[in-house]
């Protein structure tokens, strides 16, 4: 029930340690191997790759986020030709690719306009799926975006090839801090509240979760994943026949890890503590930085 979250840069041969997030690291798609082949071997069955563009041109469209020769794109063959077994999930949003550093396209005012966010998004989606992708996992948060792929990803002859995982339930929250840094895509100005939802909004979360079902998610995800457990909850009472996924963010981790550090509690304990509860609260699938660790503890 472990998916790992991995990192992809554009420097084919880069392996560079993410200061804030401890033991984790950018990749490039030479890289891929001998940091993989070793977490296979031990049982690893599930990766999820964000794209970290550091050398190409990003546009206020997003351009390079599906580009035949970026990281993704080059990341999810690699892997596929590398390993049979490994099941390659693909995170798909803009904001890794526009130069405003925003998850859709925007309005001159700088709001989002949704219609042609959520063409271009399904555009990436099915881009990613043709390249052999098992999952694509929208991110972005755009109001249609899991109907638009879906749709996409049926013109294209790729419906029972593809799964759809929809970030369904994403909070604006602070514990995505680490993950900005690492994939370089904080936004140059405002923040994402008009599209992620505010921590209290328990109604909402559940209507998108609904909402997504209805539109042809295959999976449901809750994000961040501890401090939300009655959604992942209400998800599992709402969507029971859906696997149910949940994401231990980055500022998830690396606060276990700090507070592992800081002596205030041991680390494999906690982390433990910390998925099982999320198992407890309903979830089947957990994104999370810890999955190689728990790799050797399920081992040991
Ligand atoms: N679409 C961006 C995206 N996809 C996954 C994460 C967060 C993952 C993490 O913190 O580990 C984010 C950050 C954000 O919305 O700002
Ligand atoms: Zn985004
Ligand atoms: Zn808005």
């Amino acid at each position: 029930m472990l998916m790992y979250p991995i990192f992809i840069t554009d420097d084919p041969d880069a392996s560079v340690e993410i200061k804030t997030l401890p033991g984790q690291r950018r990749w490039g798609v030479n890289k891929l191997e001998e940091f993989l082949g070793p977490l296979v071997k031990k049982g690893l069955k599930s990766v999820i790759l964000f794209g970290v563009p550091l050398n190409c041109v990003k546009d206020e469209f997003g351009t390079p986020a599906d580009d035949p020769q970026g990281p993704v794109i080059l990341a999810i063959k690699k892997l596929r030709e590398l390993f049979s077994e490994l099941y390659v999930a693909a995170d798909v949003c803009l904001c890794e690719y526009t130069s405003h550093g925003h998850c859709g396209h925007l309005h001159p005012d700088g709001t989002i306009n949704t219609e042609p966010s959520v063409k271009r998004i399904a555009e990436v989606a099915v881009n990613y799926a043709r390249a052999g992708a098992h999952c694509v996992a929208p991110s972005d948060m755009m109001d249609g975006r899991v109907k638009a792929i879906k749709r996409g990803l049926l013109d294209a002859g790729l419906g029972n090839k593809c799964t759809l995982m929809s970030y369904s339930a994403k909070f604006a929250s602070s514990l995505y801090g680490p993950f900005r840094d690492a994939a370089g895509s904080a936004p140059s100005f405002g923040n994402r509240k008009c599209y992620q939802l505010p921590p209290t909004a328990k109604g909402l979360a559940r209507r998108a979760i609904k909402r997504d079902t209805e539109e042809g998610a295959d999976i449901i995800m809750v994000k961040p994943a501890l401090p939300y457990l009655d959604i992942i909850a209400d998800a599992a009472q709402l969507a029971p026949d859906h696997p149910l996924a949940c994401y231990q963010v980055s500022g998830e981790y690396a606060m276990v890890c700090a507070g592992a550090a800081a002596g205030v509690y041991d680390l494999q304990t906690m982390a433990f503590e910390s998925v099982e509860s999320m198992v407890r609260a309903g979830a089947t699938l957990i994104l999370t930085y810890f999955t190689p660790q728990f790799l050797d503890w399920l081992d040991a």
